[in-house]
């Protein structure tokens, strides 16, 4: 029995949709489908969660948003008249929209409503597709499997009791077709999982149901070495262990949601990652161990938009505590931190630049400064973070010296080096300008030298 994911870029238009039903209906094992909304056809399209996400916001600014609906609304007609089905859920869709904006008074719980229209409608549609075809199939809400999760917009996450909730769903027939992205509060608010979150009910639907076997098609043939957008045609990884993925996903390699790995590895189900496009092709297996440990770097992922809050203040070194109280401005600021790095008198926090937007930086400043007696407090913007991953890497000095090379080689100059605590992966922050020259030059010392 398996559970099939199928991103946004598999469920784009009809012709994706005819293919992802073939897809399903060539394996009777794949009796669990999990959805997103559709994404984009193209690079200049739009994914239908912005534009749901568009529409609340223009609603809650007073603006005109009946443009952003019917926009919205002509995406699903085209791919209901085109697989032949009936108006009613492209109707529905206009109607549950005006209805959640007259009704919702709470704003966020209005953005998650808005939000999980997509993959809902989605869900229904290829629903009622498939059983126009002959698959018997249902569409199954996720209060009714049982995704049960905490009560943060945006950022959910499952509460245990789902999973015997959800292993109930193995009593139904036919093909059981559940809309990704979202779950309910036991209050029973719709919240969504964060962005990118249709992995992860895939993975926690997998986990409920004891699946053999987590697929999630998405519009690459594999997880390859380095982002495919910044080298031609990489090396493909054949397989990775959760620890690996884990690692790669939360630094860059968007392919699949790094919170995506934890329902699954925690009932030990392996996950595969599979090409639409190319339903037999391999793609990459995502285990709990692997054998061959010979290979010192699988990955090498890279993600922009970081800042260094750098703080520095005379004898930090012997002030007991110091690091705590900064955290800990950082905690009450709701500011989450990736690494810090500290020497004797200095200290960096490496934040997400997001996380300090507007007059945030400043009050951030302000507060470290007076609260901290600091001599130097600066914020230092353009950051990329460079991960290498591997669970072979225990000759990190020589993994060490190797990326150094390929830093010199791209003239790239390193700012910051984190060993870090995980013994699978090492860290370096750049000149985010830098980031494919830099990461280009690691795919050819690592992959491409013998
Ligand atoms: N290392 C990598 N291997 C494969 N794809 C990657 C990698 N890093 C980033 N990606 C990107 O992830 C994309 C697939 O993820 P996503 O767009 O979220 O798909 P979906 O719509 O199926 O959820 C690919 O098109 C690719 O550009
Ligand atoms: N549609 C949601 C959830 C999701 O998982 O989408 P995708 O499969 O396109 O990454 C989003 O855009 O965030």
């Amino acid at each position: 029995m398996k559970v099939a994911k199928f991103g946004g870029s598999s469920v784009a238009d009809h012709a994706m949709l005819e293919q992802v039903a073939s897809i399903i209906e060539s394996d009777p094992d794949r009796k669990f489908i999990v959805v997103s909304a559709p994404g984009k056809r193209y690079d200049e399209d739009e994914k239908v969660t912005d534009l749901f996400i568009q529409l609340g916001e223009q609603f809650n600014s007073g603006q005109d948003y009946e443009v952003t609906l019917f926009k919205i609304s002509q995406r699903f007609q085209a791919i209901t008249d085109q697989l032949g089905l009936s108006d009613d859920i492209v109707a529905r869709i206009e109607n549950e929209s005006r209805r959640l904006l007259r009704e919702t008074t709470n704003t966020t719980h209005l953005t998650d409503g808005l939000k999980a229209m997509g993959e809902d409608s989605l869900a229904r549609i290829l629903s009622a597709y498939l059983n126009k075809r002959g698959t018997q199939a249902t569409y199954v809400n996720p209060k009714d499997a049982g995704i049960i999760v905490n009560p943060e917009p945006g950022g959910a996450q499952i509460l245990e009791k789902s999973y015997d909730e959800i292993h109930k769903l193995t009593e139904r027939d036919g093909v059981v077709v559940i809309p990704g992205f979202f779950g309910y509060t036991e209050t029973g608010v719709l919240t969504t999982f964060p962005r990118g979150g249709s992995d992860i009910t895939g993975s926690i639907v997998a986990a409920g149901v004891q699946a053999d076997l987590y697929e999630n098609f998405t519009d690459v043939s594999s997880v390859y070495c380095v982002n495919p957008k910044i080298v031609n045609q990489p090396q493909e990884i054949h397989t990775l262990t959760y620890k690996e993925m884990r690692e790669l996903s939360y630094a860059g390699f968007t392919v699949f949601h790094d919170e995506a790995l934890i329902p699954a590895f925690q009932k030990n189900i392996p996950v595969c990652i599979k090409s639409t496009h190319d339903p037999d092709a391999e793609g990459t297996m995502i285990v709990a161990s692997k054998e061959d440990l010979s290979q010192q770097v699988v990955g090498i992922a890279s993600d922009e938009g970081f800042s260094s809050i750098y703080v520095r203040k005379y004898l930090m070194n012997r002030e007991i505590g110091f690091g705590q109280r900064l955290l800990g401005i950082l905690a009450d600021m709701d500011i989450s931190f990736e690494h810090a790095p500290s020497g004797i008198d200095d200290m960096s926090v490496i934040i997400r630049r997001d996380h300090i937007k507007g007059d945030k930086e400043e009050r951030l400043k302000n507060r470290i400064k007076n609260e901290l007696n600091a001599d130097t407090v600066d914020v230092i913007h353009g950051l990329a973070m460079i991960m290498l991953v591997g669970e072979g890497m225990s000759e990190r000095l020589h993994v060490a010296s190797k990326a150094t090379k390929a830093f010199a080689d791209a003239d790239v100059r390193i700012n910051m080096i984190n060993q870090g605590s995980s013994e699978v992966s090492m860290m370096f922050g750049i000149d985010e300008n830098k980031v494919d020259q830099a990461v280009r030059s690691l795919y050819r010392e690592f992959f491409l030298e013998s």
